[in-house]
């Protein structure tokens, strides 16, 4: 039994466990339940007692200060995708329309061993360790590396599936040793962990001085996917450089433009609409030159439209704006009856994504045939067809 938070489902809130609050689309705060703490907000605080023992998923509910209005949140349970929108930020972080761009790209499953530099905030670490069968994470900050293996300690993630080891891979590499500022907990007889990663994914600043390493600890035997992750075109330039140059074939550079489509309704616009709108352009600007005319030469008087609507103090008086189709005029309501309309998408542009180009590249060291293995699995499939 793992005491991974981000795997399974568990119905009810108990004490000690990590909730995710949901205040508000852009406010969503990890707590940790403890039956004497309050979680406080500008509508007023929230007992933990009042949420321990609810479903998880719950609507809490409180009066408001001061008045006898309600305030409430909602108290989830974490998931990776929740984490990235509400975990502490101690770097740039990759947000869940890449990573999981990325994992499909890479075919991440159980059967996946994922190397990971640099460990950054842990949101991709979160997103893989969720997925994989073994993530090793590299980070070559010590304070950065510490707060991480805490961080993956308190939700279960190191005792799980997740190695951390403090690293500077550009410069060291990926091989574990004993002895190596680690998490990896080594078997007796082991002096250096085997990694035999099939999925590696590298966001740092110089993948290039990464990629020379690889090939002593990835699979031999399988396909191996990469990605790395760059802000900029220039060092995309320079990682296809390094990939071409030790054997990494299949590159392609994505980027992804996440968009929400929103369905709306348009007024559909007449041409006489548009020929009506240019008279009204027209008569306004002649109502004006004429005026102006009049009032150089004095002859502007009561009788003058705009002076003759004010009112009793003298504010003058507007007509109520009528309707116009192509600007400024009364509102009218999306979908009137009196109007026509027409199907629209609006795209919406709040999606975190494009925060980088990814750069995929796939390899095989070995590319020799086991004739054992396939003459097993040519076998097997004889005596399935036979069946
Ligand atoms: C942008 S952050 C990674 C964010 C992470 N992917 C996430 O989703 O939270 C990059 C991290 O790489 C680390 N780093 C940079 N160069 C490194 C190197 N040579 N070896 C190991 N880590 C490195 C930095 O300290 C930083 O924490």
């Amino acid at each position: 039994m793992t005491n991974n938070c981000f795997s399974g489902y568990k119905d009810l809130i108990e004490e000690d466990d990590l909730t995710l609050i949901w205040v508000s689309r852009d406010n969503i705060k990890p707590v940790r339940m403890q039956s004497e703490g309050v979680f406080n907000t500008r509508y007023g605080s929230f007992p933990h007692k009042d949420i321990i023992g609810k479903p998880y998923g719950s609507q809490i509910a409180i009066r408001t200060k001061g008045s006898n209005k309600f305030a409430f949140v909602h108290v989830l349970q974490p998931t990776p995708e929740l984490w990235t929108l509400s975990l502490p930020h101690r770097t740039q972080i990759v947000y869940t329309p890449d990573s999981s761009y990325i994992m499909q790209r890479l075919k991440c499953s159980p059967h996946s061993r994922v190397i990971e530099a640099g460990t950054g905030s842990g949101s991709f670490s979160h997103a893989f360790a969720r997925s994989v069968g073994r993530l090793f994470s590299f980070e070559f900050h010590h304070v950065r590396y510490e707060q991480a293996l805490e961080e993956f300690k308190a939700h279960g993630l190191i005792d799980d599936n997740v190695t951390m080891i403090h690293r500077d891979v550009c410069r060291d590499g990926f091989i574990i040793k004993r002895g190596d500022t680690t998490s990896y907990k080594f078997p007796n007889n082991e002096a250096t962990a085997s990694l035999n990663a099939n999925v590696v994914f590298l966001d740092l600043p110089a993948p290039w001085d990464a990629i020379p390493h690889l090939d002593s600890v990835i699979a031999t035997h399988e396909k191996i996917g990469l990605c790395c992750f760059s802000p900029c075109i220039e060092q995309v330039d320079k990682t296809l450089e390094a990939l071409e140059k030790y054997g990494w074939t299949d590159v392609e550079m994505v980027e992804i433009q996440g968009r929400q489509y929103e369905s709306r309704r348009q007024m559909v616009r007449s041409l006489d609409d548009a020929l009506e709108r240019l008279r009204d352009i027209k008569r306004h600007k002649l109502q004006g030159v004429e005026r102006r005319k009049r009032m150089f030469s004095n002859t502007i008087d009561s009788n003058d439209d705009k002076i003759e609507k004010r009112n009793g103090e003298g504010i003058p008086l507007t007509e109520k704006a009528k309707f116009n189709p192509f600007g400024k005029g009364s509102r009218i309501k999306e979908g009137d009856s009196n109007y026509k309309w027409q199907e629209v998408t609006k795209v919406e542009t709040e999606i975190k994504s494009h925060t980088s180009y990814l750069t995929f590249a796939f390899k095989i060291i070995d590319k020799s045939r086991d004739d054992e293995q396939f003459n097993e699995i040519l076998q097997s499939k004889k005596d399935q067809s036979k069946s």
